[in-house]
């Protein structure tokens, strides 16, 4: 199996990389100037200064700046000489080895959901995306026998390519964005296989999300059962997906990074029963149940990676922090939200009736399904403004390299997750509410 190329844990925050997630620290820097002016104190620099950041009150939803062109900055120097230079030097696509042919990257279309609270990013580096897109193909299909070659049209359009590259901005190389894109389309051959539309369905999922989450959190038994166990993790395409995306993901992370994971793991399993609980009985819950729920079935694992993606660690000790914590659950909560509120026609076409915020509070508040789709944009508005406010606040209480750079990559990942279901019009439509 190829090894990831690795880099130091613990590296400091490379230059092309200190603009992602900038609007949170700026925030931060911003308050810790207002709270010096209040007590007379001279204002200290900002905790990472730098000049490309967009201005303090730079307004979500807006394009960059004038004069800020913000791919190149993060490109940084090209040109002859400039090799040197970078930190992150991007890889050279591999020209001429597409043994599966991948589609080329699709420019940005579809329009964002109005009123939605976001930040806009730059189209994902094309080269990255096809590089990345060749070699999840082929992962798929040589590594792990993923899907049968009617699904193709759909794992194309799914476009993990495009989303992993915007949501990881400063992953040193393809090798550290495969990890994480790996790992994408496992989970979400668990969620198609297990519990949803490719066969999915909630009778016995305990069972099968129990067994394929062994493939992340190994057995250790007698020897006489070890073997079993092993083969089963090749038993279907869930647990092949998971059982090598996670071989990757150990062999680059730390041992408490990988433990993070496997826990973000768990907590999304456990969502995925208690949705299934209520899909058998038939049953609506209350809106803040249905948010307790999605709270855990939830892209939480998917930005909690975004060190190891990056090649440095946040210390476990750091990570643990209940501020931080709760930076991690609001900024998850409002990725999750804007699945519920892209894919709300998707769901409401699908069979059966599927659960997402709209819907619930349709039901148990009484009101038209526009109206519901409104308030639920204002509860994904209401969460992208605390987790900012908290992101900036730790960011200022807690001067550290590794948290600032998470904090960073973090909301580079809410940012790069809008964008692709923004952008997403093969899989994603809106409903016309407006
Ligand atoms: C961590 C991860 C990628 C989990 C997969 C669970 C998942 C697909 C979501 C949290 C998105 O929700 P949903 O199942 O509603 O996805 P679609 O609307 O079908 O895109
Ligand atoms: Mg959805």
């Amino acid at each position: 199996m190829p090894v990831p190329e690795l880099t130091p844990p613990q590296s400091s925050l490379p230059d092309a990389a200190s603009r992602f997630g900038a609007h949170v620290l700026a925030e931060a820097a911003a308050r810790a100037c207002d709270i010096k002016a209040a007590t007379g104190d001279p204002p200290d620099p900002p905790p990472v200064p730098s000049p490309a950041l967009p201005p303090l009150d730079a307004p979500a939803a807006a394009a960059p700046a004038p004069g800020i062109d913000l791919e190149r900055i993060l490109r940084g120097p090209s040109g002859l000489g400039t090799q040197g230079l970078h930190l992150f030097r991007q890889e050279e696509p591999l020209l001429g080895q597409e043994k599966h042919p991948v589609p080329s990257a699709a420019p940005a279309e579809g329009r964002p959901i109005p009123g939605l609270y976001h930040h806009p990013v730059p189209e994902p580096d094309p080269v990255r995306v096809e590089e990345v897109s060749r070699r999840i193909k082929s992962w798929a299909l040589d590594e792990v026998a993923l899907y049968p070659d009617d699904w193709e049209e759909e794992f194309d359009g799914f476009s993990v390519g495009r989303y992993m590259v915007a949501c990881h901005p400063d992953a040193p190389t393809v090798d550290h964005l495969m990890l994480a894109t790996r790992l994408m389309v496992a989970e979400n051959a668990v969620d198609d296989c297990y519990c949803e539309d490719h066969g999915g369905s909630p009778v016995g999922l305990g069972e099968r999300l129990l067994l394929a989450h062994t493939a992340l959190d190994p057995l250790h038994t007698t020897q006489e059962y070890q073997q079993p166990w092993a083969r089963s993790l090749h038993a279907d395409a869930p647990r092949r997906a998971y059982r090598s995306a996670m071989e990757y993901f150990v062999q680059a992370a730390t041992p408490s990074q990988a433990d993070r994971f496997r826990h973000d793991m768990a907590r999304l399993h456990m969502g995925y029963l208690a949705e299934a609980a209520w899909a058998q009985m038939d049953h609506v819950p209350e809106v803040w149940e249905y948010l307790a729920m999605r709270q855990f079935n939830n892209f939480r694992p998917c930005p909690t990676i975004t060190d190891t993606v990056g090649g440095y660690e946040l210390p476990a000790d750091l990570h643990a922090q209940s501020a931080m914590q709760k930076v991690i659950a609001l900024a998850s909560n409002a990725t999750t939200i804007v699945n519920d509120l892209y894919s709300y026609t998707k769901e409401l076409d699908s069979p059966g009736r599927h659960l997402n915020l709209p819907v619930v509070i349709a039901e148990r508040e009484g009101l038209s399904d526009r109206d519901a789709y409104l308030k639920s944009v204002e509860v994904h508005n209401d969460l992208m403004r605390d987790f900012e406010s908290h992101a900036a606040a730790l960011a200022a209480d807690c001067p550290v390299p590794s948290v600032q750079r998470f904090l960073r990559g973090v909301a580079a990942w809410v940012d790069g997750n809008h964008h692709w279901h923004q952008t997403n019009t093969y899989r994603y439509r809106l409903p016309d509410f407006w």
